[in-house]
């Protein structure tokens, strides 16, 4: 029996976590959860799994919560402080961490520094101080396993090879919901159809992510960080259907790559088992039923997001936070209506060009970083003409 907490229950990783927990009820155990706002959700989790602490955001939805949750065993706390404390909370030996965005990175940080294993979705976090946190890992002996299909697919992949024998990482993109949109469409794209990803169903922040392709540039500096390897030798191949999931090139040519249909409840119980696979009762992939798979390059030119994300690990240190961070208040503005779709990427880019990076050498660099960026980019957020 593993006991677990999951940062993040009510979104999308959080749901299909729990999802697994329920398949396997000898195996897991649940005695913490956090949450935003949605304490609706978080009080069923709450009757359902009987964690024995949670926290939520703020304190008028914890005052909420205690009222619903009258006479239940559980303590409910609030606030960033709260959450990182359910976080490193003990008793418990993995986190599945399924924060989205840069609010993910202190209680990551803290589960790490309690010596808990760490099931990574949230991928922001490693974006922003990847460094930081494999040197916090090590020191605390703790292991982070991949969430995200593409590097739980790159982790299958390594498995019993050896690092020194890979050429290079490919980690594959769907091109998000307006691939074939020409760049005179993608002026007038409004957030109901950028939130049509073709093949996964996720919350909206990663799916707009993956309609720019910035999630596919956040994708690789946390490939950069999980498996320790240079940006030059990372790339990324356009492959519609998402069945491949990534792949690896070794020295000798051969590629070795895991498929599935897409799912994330086989990557996300490939991190909580590990090293077991769970015996997951979901439809099989079946080749002949899809046909053919698809590949191409990515198009830099209407897509321009993806080589922000190599760019910012090339300059390096507090610069993939930046990015990270003006890549959030963006996606928030164009899903308020604040701004268009094709200018999230000129928010980043503006953005990046006008901070001066230097060295993490702790958490409050990059939390530093990530207010300075966050202010930078609202201010060009309010300053376009609209
Ligand atoms: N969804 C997917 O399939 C995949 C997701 N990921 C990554 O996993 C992470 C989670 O994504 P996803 O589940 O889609 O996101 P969702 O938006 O569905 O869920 C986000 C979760 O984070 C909570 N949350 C949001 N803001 C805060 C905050 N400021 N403080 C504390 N908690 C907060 C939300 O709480 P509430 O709803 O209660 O407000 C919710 O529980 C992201 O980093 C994403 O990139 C990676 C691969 C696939
Ligand atoms: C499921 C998952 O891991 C997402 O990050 C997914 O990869 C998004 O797909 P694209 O970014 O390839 O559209
Ligand atoms: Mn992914």
């Amino acid at each position: 029996m593993k006991t677990i907490i999951i940062l993040g229950s009510t979104g999308s990783i959080g749901t299909n976590t729990l999802d697994i927990v329920q398949r396997f009820p000898e195996e897991f155990r649940v005695i913490g959860l956090t949450a935003g706002g949605n304490i609706e959700k978080l009080e069923e989790q709450i009757r359902q799994f009987k964690p024995r602490a949670v926290a939520v955001s703020t304190e008028a939805s914890a005052i909420e919560l205690k009222r619903r949750c009258t006479g239940l065993p559980v303590d409910i706390v609030y606030g960033e402080d709260g959450i990182a404390r359910v976080a490193a909370m003990p008793g418990a030996e993995l986190v599945i961490s399924a924060i989205v965005g840069a609010a993910g990175l202190v209680p990551t940080l803290a589960a790490i520094r309690s010596g808990k294993h760490i099931a990574l979705a949230n991928k922001e976090p490693m974006v922003m101080a990847g460094k930081l946190m494999q040197e916090e890992a090590r020191k605390h002996q703790v292991r982070i396993f991949p969430v995200d299909s593409e590097h739980s697919a790159i982790f299958q992949s390594l498995e019993g090879h050896r690092l020194q024998d890979v050429r290079r990482l490919i980690l594959t993109a769907s091109g998000g919901a307006l691939w074939t949109l020409s760049k005179e469409e993608l002026r007038d794209v409004i957030p109901e159809r950028a939130l049509q990803h073709p093949n996964w169903k996720m919350g909206s922040k990663i799916t707009i992510d993956s309609a720019t392709l910035m999630n596919k540039g956040l994708e690789v500096v946390e490939a950069r960080w999980l498996f320790d390897i240079p940006e030059s030798r990372i790339d990324v191949l356009v492959h519609r259907e998402s069945i491949i999931h990534s792949l690896v090139e070794y020295e000798d040519r051969s590629m070795i790559a895991q498929l599935g249909l897409p799912d994330m409840r086989t990557p996300i119980s490939y991190a909580m088992g590990y090293p077991e696979r769970m015996p997951l009762d979901l439809p099989s992939l079946d080749l002949t039923e899809i046909g053919k798979l698809t590949f191409s390059k990515p198009d830099h030119d209407r897509f321009p997001c993806l080589r922000l994300g190599y760019e910012s690990l090339r300059i390096g240190g507090t610069m993939p936070a930046a990015m990270n961070a003006a890549n959030e208040v963006a996606v928030e503005a164009f899903l308020n209506g604040g701004i268009r779709f094709v200018e999230i990427a000129d928010v980043i880019r503006s953005t990046m060009d006008a901070h001066a990076a230097r060295e993490i050498r702790g958490l409050d660099d990059a939390l530093e970083t990530d207010r300075w960026a966050r202010e930078k980019a609202d201010a060009l957020v309010h300053a376009l003409p609209h």
